[in-house]
């Protein structure tokens, strides 16, 4: 079960409304696409519904469970992976211990003193050959591109084989080449049942990926539905353009 929804999630930081009662409703099995005007509250939704930050209201269900208030690592464990805005991998560790680490299961001890799994490694070889970084194994991850760094937090996000990924931002600061790649890895692991959650601004990519977009403003859901019939609704214009 992958389906996230929520209800009624408000979350203010002082005297700012950052989330503004929103509802969430994921298509499952599809490329869902969160778009908006800065600070118009996506990544406080993602870090609530990621258990990252908690609401001040409201409730979050994963799969048919209700997951308010759960740990982040509880809800990752209930199928649910992320990336971050600001792509989080260790800089001084290789690609490989980044896979490995982000497994939990094995000491950082035992993986930078060879001890892991030989099972492990070969999924977690698997998954970077899969985004094209198998090359790349040895390599501390402070020596890739910006973009092989992004490849390289969605490769370790796999390792938990979610059926839910929510990506914030893929293909900011990325060059375009690397753009395409994240995308098309996007459009293959969705044809095998992944369901997807993704907050861009490159709306080029949004566009031609997402199959449903849901558009925020101020806090809160204005429209939702395919990227033809978004690309037209003025509600969305308004909150863009101001117009
Ligand atoms: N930790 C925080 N402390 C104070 N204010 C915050 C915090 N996090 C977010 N905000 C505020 O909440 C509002 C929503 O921010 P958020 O980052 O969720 O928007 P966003 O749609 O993801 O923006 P962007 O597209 O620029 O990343 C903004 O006004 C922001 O300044």
């Amino acid at each position: 079960m992958s389906t996230l929804s929520a209800k009624g999630l408000r979350k203010s930081f002082g005297g700012v409304v950052a989330v503004d009662g929103a509802d969430l409703d994921l298509h499952e099995g599809r490329i869902n696409g969160l778009i908006g005007p800065n600070g118009s509250g996506k990544t406080t939704l993602f870090n609530i519904v990621t258990g990252m930050i908690k609401a001040d209201s409201g409730t979050v269900r994963l799969g048919g469970t209700e997951v308010t208030g759960w740990s982040p690592h509880r809800i990752a464990h209930a199928g649910l992976g992320r990336t971050f805005q600001l792509c989080r991998v260790f800089p001084r560790l290789t690609v490989m211990e980044n896979m490995l680490v982000s497994l939990r299961r094995p000491r950082l001890r035992d993986i930078l003193g060879g001890l892991t799994s030989k099972a492990d490694v070969e999924v977690a070889m698997g998954w970077l050959e899969r985004v094209g970084l198998d090359h790349l194994a040895g390599t501390d991850a402070r020596d890739l591109s910006y973009g092989q760094q992004k490849l390289l937090e969605l490769a370790a996000v796999l390792m938990a084989d979610p059926q839910l990924i929510l990506l914030d931002e893929p293909a900011g600061g990325v060059n375009p080449a690397l753009i395409d790649r994240i995308g098309d890895l996007v459009r293959d692991l969705n044809a095998e049942g992944r369901t997807f959650l993704i907050v861009e601004h490159n709306m080029a990519m949004v566009m031609s990926l997402c199959q449903h977009i849901i558009v925020f403003d101020r806090g809160r859901p204005i429209a939702a539905g395919p990227p033809a019939e978004i690309q037209s609704d003025p509600r969305v214009l308004e909150a863009y353009l101001g117009v």
